[in-house]
């Protein structure tokens, strides 16, 4: 059972109010159309380049994924991007991809990093001290980091700069209540939230649609929805395969795995249903990525609770609004402007690492630019 108490429900409450709702992620809107432009910008410049070179997509997913995540969670200074930062406990200068390290990619390898000594608790009096030390620098480094970009704001607020968003609402009207700590680890969790699942859910995408260029072609109800105009986060509602390649890539590539698969071990009875002894909850031909099967021809918002991969209950994802959109956007955005094509050897390359389920292997793929004259860029 997870904890739910008052810090909890205040800690939600500021999330959703100033980086997460509906009303916040229309303010964020802005982040989003930079950030996929500039995607989109940096696959022509090396389909222009190496025209029949394979392309890492998460070297250019990841970086802008989280330069969104530290403009909407604002803690770059205002109308600028964070490119880098003196970090005092540190005593040197990061750049972005430094921090990302050791925001995002360390505290995720830290999390399902070993420690010998569980799987022996009587040996627990051993010292482990590599491990220890692993950890505690990961922290000392990651807090280290927080320290000086919240800095930066406090600064920027004692200024008389103040504006409607996340970390001014933490940082002054809910200051009298959380501590320090827990604004710190507040304002992480946004970022590290935002630089992840949302690039599992996408690579795995663009993994299967490159490998499958007839489900591309499906992706035409754009063209009929956009004409020669760039999709926009509007058109969205109107593009039922798009949505279907989202939730069955969260079905079969889903990033955090937290449903075990359910087996009714004895007759139950279930809002009037009689559910047999031996029943399995599983779908036709699990190990095929088939976006077909969410197509309904009506919008059926229960798709979620199917997949169930953002959780449920009070603690349902609250980010499950902003990785929907950014994740159809950009599938759209891409499948719009380019070819996809796997690149040598791709295929075979399904394992999965890490606590959410990273591709091992980053997604290698050739682009092809479709006519992106023919597109009236808005
Ligand atoms: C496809 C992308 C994502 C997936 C699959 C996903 C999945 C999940 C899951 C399974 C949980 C646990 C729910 C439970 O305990 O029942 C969760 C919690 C959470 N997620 Fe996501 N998530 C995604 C994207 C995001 C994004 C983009 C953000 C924020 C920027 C976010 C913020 C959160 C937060 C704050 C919680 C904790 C909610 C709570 O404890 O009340 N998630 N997510």
């Amino acid at each position: 059972m997870s904890d739910y108490n008052e810090f909890y429900k205040a800690a939600k409450r500021h999330l959703l109010t100033s980086t997460l709702g509906p009303n916040a992620q229309k303010r964020h809107r802005v982040h989003r159309d930079v950030m996929i432009n500039n995607i989109c910008d940096l696959f022509h410049d090396h389909a222009k380049l190496y025209p029949s070179e394979a392309v890492d997509f998460r070297k250019i997913f990841q970086s802008e994924l989280f330069r969104l995540s530290m403009k909407q969670a604002n803690l770059a200074a205002i109308g600028e991007d964070v490119e880098s930062i003196y970090v005092a406990e540190l005593g040197t200068t990061l750049s972005r991809q430094e921090m990302f390290k050791i925001l995002v990619v360390d505290p995720m390898e830290g999390a399902i990093d070993v420690d010998w000594r569980d799987f022996f608790p009587y040996l627990k009096w051993i010292p482990n001290q590599h491990f220890e030390k692993k950890i505690q620098q990961m922290h000392f480094r990651r807090e280290a980091v927080m320290k000086a970009l919240i800095q930066q704001q406090k600064k920027r607020i004692a200024s008389g700069e103040e504006i409607n968003c996340y970390v001014d609402h933490l940082l002054s009207e809910a200051a009298d209540t959380l501590s320090d700590q827990q604004i710190l680890m507040l304002l992480w969790e946004a970022i590290i939230e935002a630089s992840d699942t949302t690039l599992v859910t996408s690579e795995w995408a663009m993994y299967e649609l490159s490998k499958d260029p007839n489900r591309q072609n499906y992706l035409s109800e754009i063209q009929n929805a956009c004409g020669f105009d760039q999709l926009s986060e509007e058109k969205l509602c109107k593009l039922p395969y798009l949505a279907a390649v989202f939730h069955e890539t969260l079905r079969k590539h889903s990033p955090v795995p937290v449903v075990p698969l359910r087996y009714v071990h004895e007759e139950t009875q279930l809002g009037g249903y009689n559910i047999p002894e031996g029943s399995e909850n599983v779908w036709d031909s699990p190990e095929e990525w088939r976006p077909e099967r969410f197509v309904s021809g009506k919008d059926d918002t229960t798709w979620l609770h199917k997949t169930m991969a953002f959780g449920g209950g009070k603690r349902v994802c609250a980010g499950a609004l902003q990785a929907m959109t950014i994740t159809c956007i950009a599938i759209g955005r891409l499948v719009q402007e380019f070819e996809w094509r796997l690149g040598e050897g791709e295929e075979a390359n399904v394992d999965t690492l890490g606590l959410t389920t990273h591709k091992l292997h980053p997604l290698q793929t050739i682009v092809k630019p479709r006519l992106r004259e023919r597109m009236s860029v808005s």
